[in-house]
Parts: structure tokens; C-alpha cells; sequence
């Protein structure tokens, strides 16, 4: 089921393997119509079936990344490459260690720097120098971040070091065997760096998602609420399965 919203497009699929096929058709025709397109991504459970249909295309000759360029929303800080709970592993185990993308063309912020805001200015720089960001693929948190931009985020900001909330701290655990090994800051894309992209197509999936969902559609544009800001970006497709769209569906209009 398709809807407009706000100049939005709403794609509501029957459930995740639904989602994350359409997601990553989405990418496909990116990378068709635009061979070397730059593409924005994100990490998280949610873009894990994506990654897995975008790999099976790859394998079956329907996509080639090899002009592809890549920018990542985030990474914990510190962390090492190699940690398997940092983002920079979890992309390649879920994605860039089964395609033909050069590895060069591969950015995610430095989980290592030792001068951070150095760090983040070369990245946005490295991002313009690109021509900017023609697809972005967010989720989203349940305090509705994204990247990891936290409520009472400054909508201006680039690329910077953010301290993560405990909400955040306490969603991310799963991915940790303790509580307390999960970092407490990240270096993340800023709302105004993701703002730029020319396209945003942000992915939710489950019950879970519900309300923040909701609050992003019908609240108000507010810092308290990073994703609401996506309500003033012109080309942006949500794609949700039936659980996270659960609120929202009989507010909408085909
Ligand atoms: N930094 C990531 C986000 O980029 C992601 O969108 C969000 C939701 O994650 P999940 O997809 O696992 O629900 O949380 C993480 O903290």
C-alpha cells in the first residue's frame, strides 16, 4: 500500500522481508540509473535484510557497486575496526565483504581518531568533495533518532562527537554481552549532513516502532524528535511493515 504524506511517499509492506526487498530495490535502482552513486547507510537490525537482498542481487549479476561510493551514518567511540560490535565490522560481515565495491570508496567515521572533530570535518568534507549524498537509508531509534542523533539535537550540526542517551545505551546492549561494554559516545552524521542527501528512504520494522513512527508523522518538527525534521526534506519514502505502521494507516490517504 502506497501513501503521500507531506510530500513524503509511505510504503506500507506486509512485514520485514517485504520491507527490506523493497528497501533494497530502492538501492538497486540508484545504483542502476547512477552508477557511481554515493550512498549513505546505516547499521542497526533493521537494514540487515536489506544488505542480505542486496547481496543475493549482486550474486545474481542484477546490481555492480564497482563505482559505487559509500559514507556511514555512524560508529561508536572508541572502537576498534576489528571489535565485532563496532559498525565498521558489521558492514563488512553483512555487506561489503560480498560485493565488488572498491574498498577505498568505503567511509565510516573513525571509531580510532585521536583528534575526533578533526576527524569529523574531513569526513563532511569527504562527503561534499563526493557531490554529496544521493541516497540515504536510515532507521530509526525508539527515542526517534537517527544516525545517532539524539533528542535535543542541533539540526545544524555536521558530523560530531554525540554522548548517547541511556535509552540508547539500553537498545544497544543486545548487541553487547554486558551493559556496560556498550560505548557511551559515538561519532555520528548530523541532522544537517542527512538533511543534504538528495534522497532519504528510512526503514522501520515491528511493534516496537509503533509510536515513534506516529510522533514523527503527526507531532510536531522538533529537536526533541530528530527524525521530525525529515518532515521538511523533499524526497523522502518511508518504508514500514504492518506492525510499525500500525498508528498511522487510517490517518493517511491513498
Ligand atoms: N545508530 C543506530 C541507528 O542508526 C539505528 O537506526 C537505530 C535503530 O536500530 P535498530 O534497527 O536495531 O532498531 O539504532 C542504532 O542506535
Amino acid at each position: 500500500m502506497k501513501y503521500r504524506y507531506k510530500g513524503m511517499s509511505i510504503l506500507i509492506t506486509e512485514g520485514y522481508e517485504e520491507m527490506s526487498k523493497k528497501a533494497a530495490l530502492m538501492v538497486a535502482a540508484q545504483v542502476t540509473i547512477r552508477p557511481s552513486s554515493v550512498l549513505g547507510l546505516a547499521t542497526g537490525s533493521t537494514p540487515e535484510g536489506m544488505y542480505k537482498e542486496l547481496v543475493a542481487m549482486y550474486k545474481q549479476g542484477e546490481i555492480d557497486f564497482s563505482d559505487v561510493k559509500t559514507f556511514n551514518l555512524d560508529e561508536y567511540y572508541p572502537i576498534e575496526e576489528r571489535n565485532p560490535q563496532s559498525y565498521a565490522y558489521y558492514m563488512k560481515k553483512n555487506l561489503f565483504d560480498h560485493i565488488n565495491i572498491n574498498p577505498q570508496e568505503v567511509h565510516i567515521p573513525n571509531g580510532t581518531a585521536k583528534d575526533v572533530e578533526t576527524s569529523c570535518e574531513v569526513y563532511d568534507k569527504m562527503i561534499e568533495a563526493a557531490g554529496g549524498i544521493d541516497l540515504q537509508v536510515l532507521g530509526i531509534g525508539n527515542n526517534g533518532h537517527i544516525g545517532f542523533n539524539e533528542p535535543d539535537v542541533h539540526f545544524e550540526a555536521g558530523t560530531h562527537l554525540v554522548e548517547l542517551d541511556e535509552e540508547t545505551i539500553e537498545a544497544n546492549a543486545r548487541f553487547f554481552s554486558r551493559i556496560e561494554d556498550v560505548p557511551k559516545r559515538a561519532i555520528s552524521m548530523g541532522i544537517r549532513t542527512i538533511m543534504h542527501s538528495k534522497k532519504i528512504v528510512l526503514l522501520a520494522s515491528g511493534a516496537s516502532k509503533g509510536k515513534v513512527i506516529r510522533e514523527m508523522l503527526f507531532g510536531e518538527v522538533t529537536p526533541n524528535l530528530p527524525a521530525s525534521i525529515l518532515l521538511l526534506h523533499n524526497d523522502v519514502t518511508l518504508i514500514l511493515d504492518r506492525e510499525a505502521s500500525v498508528y498511522v494507516t487510517k490517518h493517511l490517504i491513498k
